[in-house]
Formats: structure tokens, C-alpha cells, sequence
């Protein structure tokens, strides 16, 4: 019988060395940092590089970005080392081969979820980008973040189905219900931002033990 492979875990939108220490003590595999200005979590290229010098060998450091341009990806990657980019936006399939072509990074792309209808652009996306992340689809009103947002959307859309690429589950994940979706959906990565946070933008490390604690048996 197949032994399952152990939970990874993503904690994204780190903006300072105690939460990153958190992460990494805490089993966390993937760091995020987030380099999108409307977002509380946004950080500057150089704390990027400054929290990126923490980060031991075996946990992989994650940009995430929101319909960037060229030039804004230049400026941050010359700066902070990433093993992978997380597209959040509306990105095309052209316009994540344009990003793996001009950065040489692996690509994640995430692909907004409200209902099954919002599954076809996972296969799309996934002709070209390295890995999926599943999120739940942004709140309609103007001033809603792409992602961020702590909302989950209906994680039975992903039971029983696979993906071509390996993928990450996200949206409204924390400490309470992360084991339950990892049993609904069958996700072997999860990605969560808002629920260790204890203010919009804040990790709270405690939070982060308790997330990475709730599925480490799993
Ligand atoms: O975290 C942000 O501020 C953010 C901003 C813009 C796009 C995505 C963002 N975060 C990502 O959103 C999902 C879900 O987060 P949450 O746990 O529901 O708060 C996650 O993948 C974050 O990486």
C-alpha cells in the first residue's frame, strides 16, 4: 500500500524575521512574500532579500505577484532569490510562458474558484505553468484583494479530481479547518495567509505553530 506523502505547508505574506522563524521551525516547506503594494503584506525587495538570507536549505521561497510587468519582476528578482513565482492575477497561459521564459523560474499560477465552471482554466494553465494553486474567488466589491482575502470556497469541487501539475490548496485556511481540507480535497500542499495572521497583515507565530501542528500528523 502506497505510504502518503506528509502535508506541505506554504505560509505566505512574511514580512518579518520572527514569523519566518515560526515558518521554518514549524515544519513550513514553501515561505511566501508577497510584492503587491495594495496588499498589507506587501514588502520591499529588500526585506525580501533580508528575510530570504534566513531561509535554510529544503524550504523553497515563493514571490507572489498580481499581473506584473517585466520590469517590476526584474527589479524584485535581481534582488530576492525565489524557487518559485506565484502569478495571482489574471495571467494568461502566454503570459506565464513569457514569465518562465524571460526569469527562468518555475511558475505557480492561481486559479480563482467560485463554482466548477472556473476548473477549465487549471487545465489551460496548466499546459504551461509549473504548479496550480487553487484559491477561492475574490469578494466582487472594488477594493477586494485578488487573494488574501481569508475566504474558502467549496473544497468538495476538488474531491476525487487530479490535476497534470502538482497543486496547493489556499483560501480561508487556518488552524481549525486545515485538516478537514486536506481529507475533502485530497491536497498534499496547502498555502495560507490570513488565518495565522491576528490582524490583517500580521503573522502571529503562535498561529503558525497551530497550522503546521494541525496537519503534520495527516
Ligand atoms: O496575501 C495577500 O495579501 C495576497 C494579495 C494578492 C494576491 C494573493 C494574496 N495572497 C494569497 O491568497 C491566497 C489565500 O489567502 P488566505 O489564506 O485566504 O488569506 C494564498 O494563496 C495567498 O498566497
Amino acid at each position: 500500500m502506497p505510504v502518503p506523502k506528509p502535508v506541505s505547508v506554504k505560509i505566505c505574506g512574511l514580512t518579518e524575521p520572527l514569523s519566518l522563524h515560526a515558518a521554518v521551525a514549524g515544519g513550513a516547506r514553501y515561505v511566501g512574500f508577497v510584492f503587491y503594494p495594495p496588499s498589507p503584506r506587501s514588502i520591499a525587495p529588500s526585506m525580501g532579500a533580508e528575510l530570504a538570507r534566513l531561509v535554510p536549505t529544503g524550504v523553497r521561497t515563493v514571490g507572489l505577484f498580481v499581473d506584473p510587468e517585466n520590469d517590476f519582476l526584474e527589479h524584485v528578482v535581481s534582488q530576492v532569490p525565489f524557487d518559485l513565482i506565484q502569478l495571482h492575477g489574471k495571467e494568461t497561459p502566454r503570459r506565464i510562458a513569457e514569465v518562465k521564459a524571460a526569469f527562468n523560474i518555475p511558475v505557480m499560477k492561481a486559479i480563482k474558484v467560485g463554482g466548477s465552471e472556473d476548473l477549465a482554466a487549471a487545465l489551460e494553465a496548466a499546459e504551461v505553468a509549473d504548479r496550480l494553486l487553487f484559491d477561492a474567488k475574490p469578494p466582487a466589491k472594488v477594493s477586494a484583494l485578488p487573494g488574501g482575502n481569508g475566504i474558502a470556497f467549496d473544497w468538495t469541487l476538488l474531491a476525487g479530481r487530479s490535476w497534470p501539475k502538482p497543486w496547493m490548496l489556499s483560501g480561508g485556511l487556518k488552524p481549525e479547518n486545515a485538516a478537514e481540507a486536506v481529507r475533502t480535497t485530497g491536497a498534499t500542499a496547502l498555502d495560507v495567509s490570513s488565518g495565522v495572521e491576528d490582524r490583517p497583515g500580521h503573522k502571529d507565530p503562535e498561529l503558525i505553530r497551530r497550522f503546521l501542528n494541525s496537519v503534520a500528523g495527516l
